[in-house]
């Protein structure tokens, strides 16, 4: 296996990100470690370098991530799914597992038992002796085979459980327990008895210190995730019909689910962004059909009193498995395979309580579709889609920024590319709209109006491939400014994983599918790379076939996670999730295991904070990422800590907290400041649904978002001058460092 991996490996690409202007060019020198790498440095001055690069690899959900130092970027390597399961090592050895990741816990000696034993006895331990007991202890056959019987099976655990058992007799000589004193006594003193009697006593002590081990089938049960159609007992209960709306970007896919989700009494829409449900939401009103929407940060009702309208638009998290719907619509359905969020994807595949659900997306997630159909019983419809408008590549790539033209949608998969790219449109009078992923909808949505508006003077957009899914944008030609994606993620060790790979196929072909949309300004698309050197790579990659999706993202529930920890005794959230991932029996011929690194990280942060697990849970599952920066990890915590003292977090702590009121940004570390407080106000109506006394003062925070949203528009429609004044602060601070 260790070949397979270097076979994948050993051409990968390396960027020193201290010095961006060098690329390093890696060579795995041994093998069996991964730890060494020879770097050549492949400009001008091409010196050696034989600094290692990696800190680890590891291997999940049958991937491996490479954990480089920080300092290193590095491409990811996609091997086959499924290929390197870690499962079947884990079934067989579940208590090695739990004892290798769980702590003891300190043994909790009996009290008020000293020096009884010697006056029973009347005689005193020699420590000694006792100890040369004890060896005798460890080396006997039958009492390893009695504890066996008992569930100690392993090697190391039975040392774990020795050594700890040996220190507590050490320490406590003169005061153990008057029968333990008179076994020890007999069989160091008057050469009777048994080391076998020592057994009770040893696995009294392995209970205390690893309470687990009485409950290892309860363990097993517990995270048996094999059947996860059966969680959901209310949708079993009725006859589903699945209609599969299949084809690629701009094939009307969406539209004619929508149709059906229009026309039924009582119906629901699952949208993948939070966008894209506010614009189901929107049209559906505008056409008279009156729609409530549902986000994790927003309810809105039609009705005055709040009484839910029958149609509802909703992003997929939110979805209720409860509520009975005439029709549902799944948009997006190929994010079922995703590694973070596909989870949501399966639950409301599985759960969703409709007669008849509209599942729209790429046809590649039509096996796996069919497949969890078929273990629900539901029946299963396909219907098949032709692009409506004509989408071709360019006959060359675009290469200088005075090639831009009018409809031009520049797509960067970095923010510091945004930058660059703006800055170059600027220094040829071009202006351009900006999209990326960290923006508030709101913005987003204000800049695809500018972008989108004809009597507007900004003809151009530069934009992440936040706007790759089903966005409807008057786009003319995609331009791939890059085709490597970096991909940046905190482990929970707290160590920093960078990738960097080419797209795969289904991303481009999404994003490239942004151009030329029905019924915008320029139906007939063209895409393109800006760099000659990614035209024919791009070539490639959208040459491939996109690979059928055979596996859906699965993910424990809280209730499933809380049982578990109850039986896991007092270990950290950390822990019981490490331990759940690890012995969980997954069906994986249908399904696998989300990465949950976001939660695992959040869990991390609040580790500390004392509050129930289920609290935790839900805590961990807010859509916040730290990876996005300090200040939103601060505020997480914060929240955290009042919520779990039962101090409310009021309207002015907020303000307070949040640097209120807020003022244009003049750098772009401001800006991002202000990304990151819109997020921490999104973060607090999120907990807001669940903690209403912790969180009480909902709508003035929505009014401060709605305040904050035209602050961090005008940044973006000023990035160049906030890139340029930090340019220009960075520059000076370095001069000043000099002198
Ligand atoms: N039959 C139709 N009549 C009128 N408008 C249509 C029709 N089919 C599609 N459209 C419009 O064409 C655009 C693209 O359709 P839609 O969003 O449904 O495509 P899609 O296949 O879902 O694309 P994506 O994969 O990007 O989500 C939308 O604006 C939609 O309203
Ligand atoms: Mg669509």
């Amino acid at each position: 296996m260790l070949h397979e991996i270097y076979e994948y490996t050993k051409d990968l690409t390396f960027a020193d990100t201290r010095s961006p202007e060098y690329r390093l060019q890696g060579v795995i020198l041994d093998i069996s470690t991964f730890r060494l790498f020879q770097a050549v440095r492949s400009d001008k001055s091409e010196k050696k370098t034989n600094r290692p690069f990696i800190k680890n690899i590891i291997h999940h959900s049958g991937e491996w991530d490479i954990i480089v130092h920080d300092e290193f970027l590095i491409s990811t390597v996609e091997l086959p799914q499924g290929r390197y399961s870690t499962k079947k090592k884990a079934k067989t050895d579940i208590q090695k597992i739990i004892t290798d990741i769980v702590d003891a816990r300190e043994y909790q000696k009996p009290v008020g038992q000293d020096g009884m034993g010697e006056e029973i006895t009347g005689s005193k331990l020699k420590l000694f002796d006792v100890m040369n007991a004890l060896n005798y202890f460890k080396h006997k056959d039958t009492v390893r085979m009695v504890l066996k019987e008992n569930g100690i099976k392993e090697e190391a655990l039975f040392n774990r459980i020795l050594m700890s058992f040996r220190h507590y007799i050490r320490n406590n000589i003169r005061g153990l327990p008057p029968d333990l004193h008179v076994l020890l006594s007999d069989l160091t003193i008057h050469q009777k008895g048994s080391v076998d009697g020592l057994v009770p006593y040893f696995l009294n002590h392995a209970l205390e210190i690893f309470p687990h081990l009485e409950f290892m089938d309860d363990l097993k049960n517990t995270s048996d995730l094999s059947k996860p159609a059966n969680w959901y007992m209310a949708a079993r209960e009725l006859n589903r019909k699945i209609i599969f709306h299949a084809g690629p970007t701009n094939s009307g896919k969406t539209y004619h689910a929508l149709q059906r989700f229009k026309e039924a009494e009582r119906a629901l829409y699952c949208g993948p962004l939070r966008m894209l449900a506010q614009e189901v939401y929107k049209r559906t009103n505008e056409e008279g059909i009156e729609c409530d929407l549902l986000t994790g940060e927003e309810r809105l009702f039609v009705d005055p009193d709040e009484n839910p309208a029958n149609h509802l638009s909703c992003t997929v998290e939110t979805a209720s498995v409860y509520a009975h719907y005439d029709v549902a619509v799944i948009d997006e359905i190929q994010m079922i395979r995703d590694s973070q969020r596909g989870s949501a994807w399966t639950r409301v595949l599985l759960g969703l309580c409709a007669n008849e659900i509209h599942v729209c997306g790429e046809a590649s997630a039509i096996p796996i579709v069919r497949n969890i159909t078929e273990t629900t019983g539901d029946e299963f419809e396909i219907k098949e889609y032709g692009r409506l408008t004509k989408l071709e590549m360019s006959e060359k790539p675009v290469e200088s920024f005075t090639n831009i033209q009018p409809g031009d949608c520049i797509v960067t998969f970095s923010k510091k590319d945004i930058y660059a790219v703006c800055q170059e449109l600027e220094k040829i009078g071009k202006d351009a709209a900006v999209i990326y992923g960290g923006l508030p909808p709101a913005t987003k949505r204000a800049q695809a109006e500018i972008f989108n508006d004809p009597d507007h003077s900004c003809k151009i957009l530069v934009a992440t491939d936040a706007i790759g899914m089903g966005l409807n944008l008057n786009i003319k030609r995609i331009v791939f400014y890059s085709v490597k994606k970096i991909d940046i993620a905190h482990q929970e060790d707290g160590s920093c994983l960078r990738r960097m790979a080419n797209i795969s196929t289904s991303q481009a072909l999404q994003i490239a599918g942004r151009a030329g949309r029905f019924g915008t300004e320029y139906e007939d698309g063209e895409y393109t790379t800006f760099h000659a050197d990614d035209y024919h790579k791009l070539k490639e990659i959208l040459s491939k076939q996109v690979e059928p999706l055979l596996l859906a993202g699965l993910k424990p529930s809280a209730d499933q996670v809380e049982t578990f920890s109850y039986f896991m005794g007092n270990s950290s959230m950390k822990q019981v999730l490490e331990v759940f991932y690890n012995i969980t029996t997954v069906d994986d011929t249908n399904y696998f295991l989300c990465e949950m690194s976001n939660f695992k990280a959040l869990s991390s942060v609040i580790e500390d904070v004392e509050m129930t697990l289920r609290m935790k849970y839900f805590f961990c599952s807010a859509p916040v990422s730290i990876k996005d920066g300090a200040f939103i990890s601060s505020i997480f915590l914060m929240y955290s800590r009042r919520c779990s003292k039962g101090i409310p977090t009021t309207f002015d702590f907020v303000c307070q907290r949040t640097g209120h009121p807020y003022k244009y940004p003049e750098s772009l570390d401001e800006q991002m400041v202000l990304e990151q407080t819109y997020d921490a106000l999104d973060l607090y109506l999120w907990l807001s649904y669940r903690f209403v006394d912790m969180f009480p003062d909902r709508l003035e925070v929505k009014l401060l978002r709605d305040e904050l949203e035209p602050v961090i528009l005008h940044g973006i429609r000023n990035l160049t001058k906030l890139f340029t004044s930090t340019d220009k602060t960075d520059k000076t601070d370095k001069k000043k460092s000099r002198k």
